[in-house]
């Protein structure tokens, strides 16, 4: 991994968060192989809230988890904060993932035996760091979990439980954080309630957001909404409303079933 930052600490940020430059990645060989990514380049400043969106394999998650080290393309270079995270170094990465970039899934991922305290400090515990109690107590407090802190995940609602991985995000200060269709499990208003944090941690505490999600109103609580068609960016967008994403969507939409239906007569 070339140019990682040695000893520095996530809290130091650079002005780009997030650049990936001629990022392809393919699946598969020969006759079965998929382009599940086409040659995309992108950049993002810190302090950024961005969405993704796109039809269904249109390579969305493929390029979230290429972009936040989960995945490795097949070519070209991602670099978060200024450091390339394309290596073959597998500890040097994982380490460097710790660090620099926060996850939030569908499926909140908590460990459900550790408590919603002990949840976000785990990410201290595991980068060996000292934990700093206060700072966590204070998060969940901003997430409004003040008086949840010894309870276990599964006697909180899932907008309940999404804070909490969000909180166990913010801890760490990552100089970007991936969040895949955060709100996919949630009811409206818990979605609403999740969305509002994503934006005040941008807002607040100048965090760099990339949130891959198909729902229009979650995208237009992002600062611009990045569109994908068979692995490319096709469009963007800057101040996205809910109904602008929508039609937007429903264009891109019918030029992909459109291109499909010219390749297969
Ligand atoms: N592990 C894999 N092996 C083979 N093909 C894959 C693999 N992962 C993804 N693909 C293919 O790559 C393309 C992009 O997939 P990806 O999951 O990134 O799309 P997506 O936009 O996130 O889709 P969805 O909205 O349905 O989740 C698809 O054609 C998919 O079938």
């Amino acid at each position: 991994m070339a140019g990682t930052r040695g000893g520095s600490t996530a809290q130091h940020r650079t002005a780009e968060a997030l650049r990936l430059f001629a990022v392809s990645k393919t699946y598969g060989e020969a006759s079965t192989q998929v382009t599940a990514l086409d040659n995309v380049s992108l950049t993002l400043p810190s302090g950024t809230f961005t969405a993704v969106m796109g039809p269904s394999g249109s390579g969305k998650s493929t390029l979230l988890q290429c972009a936040a080290g989960l995945d490795r393309p097949t070519r070209g270079h991602v670099l978060v904060a200024g450091a390339e995270m394309t290596g073959d170094d597998e500890t040097a990465l994982t380490k460097f993932r710790r660090e620099h970039v926060g996850f939030i899934f569908q499926h909140f991922n908590l460990l459900p035996t550790l408590t919603v305290l002990q949840n976000v400090m785990l990410p201290m515990r595991l980068a060996r760091r000292k934990v700093d109690r206060a700072y966590c107590e204070t998060i969940l407090q901003r997430v409004g979990l003040s008086g949840r802190l010894d309870h276990l995940p599964a006697e909180l609602s899932g907008g309940q439980q999404q804070r909490v991985a969000i909180a166990r995000t913010l801890v760490s200060r990552p100089s970007v954080i991936f969040a895949d269709e955060p709100t996919g499990a949630l009811d409206t208003r818990s979605a609403r309630e999740v969305l509002a944090l994503l934006q005040e941690a941008v807002r607040t505490f100048g965090q760099t957001v990339v949130m891959v999600t198909h729902d229009p109103v979650a995208a237009s609580y992002a600062d611009a909404v990045l569109f994908l068609a068979d692995g490319r960016i096709v469009g963007r967008m800057t101040h996205p409303t809910a109904e602008a994403v929508a039609e937007r969507m429903t264009h891109l939409g019918d030029a992909v079933a459109e291109r499909h239906a010219i390749a297969v007569v």
